[in-house]
């Protein structure tokens, strides 16, 4: 059997993620025309490259249909209900470094913690008669964080791209969103909250704990030892 190997198929991700491999001896390759999505594998026997987005691949490892995967740290936490029992983070990557913030507008002078933001949202609500909207893709990690910190009196709105645009757009009054260098944010008049961010990502490669490993096993352990990559005792056990 052979090990399947996910990768971003496209942009800054997959281009650093090929290098990463390539420092281990591995070379990964996107091969026939510039538009099609295949690869190959060079310098390991028994691993093949799975082109994927970088958005499905957390998805493609809980079924099982691949092996490995390289994503976001914050793509696999907000995609998976129960990511740590699904997946096991084999080794950070050291880039695709972004936060996940939250920030509200520059002109809310008085807010500047997720404390001022929660008294803020019952004032919003009383004087308004709806909700604080904060628009966000990262439905689970911020739920789960605003909970955490007690951030009760608030709605997310759905926003799949150009969430900083959305509080100009008067379709959200604060956002939460990945962030690199802050420049977005400063375009659009928005501050980050002081307090710590709700996930600091970066690109990880992961394991399936539900995949098959079956004769691949053997090209997993190998594969693993070229990468210099620790292999979790409890992975391979059912193989
Ligand atoms: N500005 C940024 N700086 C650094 N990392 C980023 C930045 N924007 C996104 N990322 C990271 O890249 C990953 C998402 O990559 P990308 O946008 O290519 O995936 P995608 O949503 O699958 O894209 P697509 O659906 O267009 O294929 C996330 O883990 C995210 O944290
Ligand atoms: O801090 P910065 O360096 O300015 O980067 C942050 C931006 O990068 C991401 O957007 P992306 O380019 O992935 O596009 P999107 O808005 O469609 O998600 C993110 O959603 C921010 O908008």
């Amino acid at each position: 059997m052979t090990v399947l190997l996910g990768v971003p198929s496209k942009g800054r991700l997959m281009e650093k993620t090929f290098d990463w491999f390539a420092e281990r001896g591995v070379s990964l390759k996107r091969t026939g025309e510039a538009r099609e999505y295949a690869g190959a594998v060079e310098g390991v026997a028994g691993v093949k490259l799975v082109l994927l987005s970088a958005s499905e691949i957390p998805r493609e490892l809980a079924a099982g249909r691949i092996h490995l995967g390289v994503t976001g740290s914050d793509l696999v936490r907000e995609e998976l209900a129960d990511w740590a029992a699904t997946v096991v983070e084999l080794a950070p990557m050291g880039f695709g470094h972004a936060d996940l913030i939250v920030a509200v507008p520059k002109a809310w002078v008085d807010v500047e913690t997720l404390d001022d933001l929660d008294a803020v949202a019952s004032a919003f609500r009383a004087r308004h008669g709806f909700r604080l909207r904060i628009a966000t893709k990262y439905h689970r990690l911020v739920r789960d964080y605003l909970r955490a910190h007690g951030v009760a009196d608030y709605q997310l709105v759905d926003s799949q791209g150009a969430t900083e645009g959305t509080v100009k757009n008067l379709t959200a009054e604060a956002i939460a969103d990945i962030t690199s260098t802050g420049e977005t944010l400063r375009a659009n008049h928005l501050k980050i909250l002081r307090d710590p961010p709700v996930h600091c990502s970066q690109a990880t490669l992961f394991a399936a704990h539900g995949a098959e490993w079956g004769a691949g096993a053997d090209a997993m352990r190998a594969f693993c030892a070229q990468l210099g990559v620790t292999l979790p005792d409890a992975l391979l056990q059912n193989a």
